[in-house]
């Protein structure tokens, strides 16, 4: 049975889901040396933003199929690591946008109205009324920094509380946020009107310390400021001046550049306009139960076999396209590795080409797919969907796409795979059947017709009598069954391929007997 590790809390309703296919082990708060020490005993890893997978806890865990963020960010998880040993990232993009951004406006409610303030003021015996008047947010500007998920619906719900709303995000187009009624503006004009502004951009490097003290000067005395998105985009020194110092009217943040928020920050001498919370964007009820669910089907699929359906790390591949495309991969991955096996060698250059309803579909996936059935052939288990493409980057192998929807040889259109390298160039060309089946179709451009199986040889001979009851007998007196035969040739007594199912793999012995034979040419056994 699979092992699953929890590191981080998580709703039960995942460990429910994870419980259905594996061992699940809840162990949150371990330190950094005690998960890299447990790691390798686990297949799946679920977390929030409190484990920290770094590099090196990726190297030491040698099993590890998927890591499951229940939540959006995972600057906590270092992908690039993960995708080159072939372990999938998944999160949950949309469980906790409604949480995000409610935190986010209920840190505006409570600036504008000192609510933490006078709380505190009442727990010791005080009523002060006069000391907390506050402002209304109605008809005030607000400024959302990343208009995407949860920038969009607090950008929805202020506009329904009677504020303006301009935008400064990059990456949306105008006639989007005119849709919401948001006006986008560049980031210093932002800053500059706007009475609120909140920030829902991921952190980058372009995103890093974007607010500084610079910037703050720039905004109005009785502005606030909410960072309910990353650590590390605000300069947390620079905020407890700004305030400290009449710069700015005040600041709410749930998230800090490095967490939990170091006991002597500066912030936390802060006397007044500042609301701090622990990152407590995600922690509702509901979003805790959303993520855990959405990202704990993730790993139980993936551990089953199946695709995953929000994967950080392999882009354009979604569980959609893997269900829509399946027999489509399949046939991409299943000539891949004949291409491969029939090269040997160094491949250096792979060109697909796709015609008819292949050339209609997205192509990126049919070419991971493609590499990942080359490189997989040689590489094995290591290779996947996952690191496909990186892996064939960093062998230096080229790849050239031709699409040509309008011609095919086959009602639903054909896929060819040419390699080109050290050894010379081969080419596999496939179809998927009407029934579902797929079919090899060509060999070195010689027709055939072949359902692929489990182990096949391939030969490249002349068209003579007596080779094909020669190499049959052969494989006979060797006790290997022959399940299929097919012969492919251009022109009578010229060259031909002869491609043969058989039930058991071709011992190496046999196969330098068979090469031996008058006529052959070359000789390949397959195995899928
Ligand atoms: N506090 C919490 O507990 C909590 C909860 C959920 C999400 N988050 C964080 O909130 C952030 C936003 O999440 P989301 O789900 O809305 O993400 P999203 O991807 O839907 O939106 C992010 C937006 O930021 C924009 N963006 C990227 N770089 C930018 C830049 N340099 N300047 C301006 N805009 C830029 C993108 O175009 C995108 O529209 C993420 O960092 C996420 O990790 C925090
Ligand atoms: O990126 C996120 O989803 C949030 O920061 C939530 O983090 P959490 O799961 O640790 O609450």
């Amino acid at each position: 049975m699979s092992k699953v590790l929890v590191s981080d809390p998580i709703d039960q309703a995942g460990v429910d889901i994870l419980s259905q296919v594996a061992q699940v082990d809840q162990r949150p708060g371990l330190s950094p040396e005690e998960l890299v020490s447990v790691i390798g005993d686990y297949d799946g890893l679920m977390i929030r933003s409190g484990t920290q997978v770094t590099a090196e806890v990726i190297a030491a865990a040698s099993k590890l199929k998927i890591i499951g963020r229940a939540g959006v960010g995972v600057d906590n998880v270092d992908v690039p690591a993960a995708t080159q040993r072939g372990v999938l990232v998944v999160n949950s993009p949309e469980g906790n946008t409604i949480a995000a951004a409610e935190h986010a406006l209920a840190m505006m409610l409570s600036l504008s109205r000192h609510v933490p303030q006078a709380h505190a003021g009442m727990r010791v015996g005080k009523w002060d009324r006069k000391k907390y008047v506050g402002n209304e947010l109605y008809k005030k500007t607000l400024g959302v920094v990343g208009l995407g998920k949860i920038g969009s619906h607090v950008a929805r719900v202020a506009r329904a509380m009677g504020m303006e709303v301009i935008a400064y995000d990059p990456f949306i187009a105008a006639d989007r946020a005119q849709q919401m009624q948001v006006r986008l503006t560049e980031l210093d004009e932002l800053f500059r009107t706007a009475d609120y502004v909140t920030l829902h951009i991921p952190r980058t490097k372009d995103t890093e310390n974007l607010v500084n003290a610079e910037l703050l000067r720039t905004m109005k005395p009785t502005a606030r400021i909410v960072n309910c998105a990353r650590g590390g985009v605000v300069d947390e020194a620079a905020i407890a001046e700004a305030i400290n110092g009449g710069v700015i009217a005040g600041a709410g943040l749930d998230v800090y550049a490095s967490e939990p928020l170091a006991e002597d920050s500066p912030l936390r001498a802060v006397e007044r306009g500042l609301v701090l919370t622990p990152h407590l964007g995600a922690s509702t009820e509901e979003a805790q139960e959303n993520v855990a669910i959405d990202v704990a089907e993730q790993i139980r699929d993936v551990l089953l076999g199946l695709p995953a359906r929000s994967a950080v790390n392999i882009p354009g591949l979604s569980a959609e396209i893997m269900e829509r495309l399946k027999p489509h991969l399949q046939l991409a991955e299943t000539v891949g590795g004949l291409v491969s096996q029939l090269s040997g060698g160094q491949v250096q250059e792979l060109e697909l080409r796709l015609q008819g309803d292949f050339a209609s579909h997205p192509s990126q996936p049919l070419v991971i797919a493609s590499l990942k059935g080359l490189l997989g052939a040689v590489l094995g288990d290591s290779i996947n969907f996952v690191n496909a493409s990186l892996e064939a980057k960093a062998r230096g192998i080229r790849v050239l796409e031709v699409k040509d929807e309008a011609s095919r040889d086959y009602a639903g259109g054909s896929l060819q795979l040419i390699s080109r390298g050290d050894q010379g160039s081969r080419s596999v060309t496939g179809a998927v059947f009407a029934d579902g089946e797929l079919r090899i179709t060509s060999i070195d451009e010689f027709p055939v017709n072949v359902t692929p199986s489990s182990h096949m040889l391939f030969t490249r001979h002349r068209d003579m009598p007596g080779i094909i009851g020669q190499l049959g007998s052969m494989l006979g007196e060797h006790n290997v069954n022959i399940a299929a035969m097919q012969v492919g040739r251009k022109i009578v007594r010229g060259d031909a391929v002869m491609v043969l199912s058989i039930d058991d793999p071709i011992p190496a012995a046999l196969l330098q007997t068979i090469t031996a034979i008058e006529g052959i040419q070359e000789a390949h056994p397959v195995s899928l």
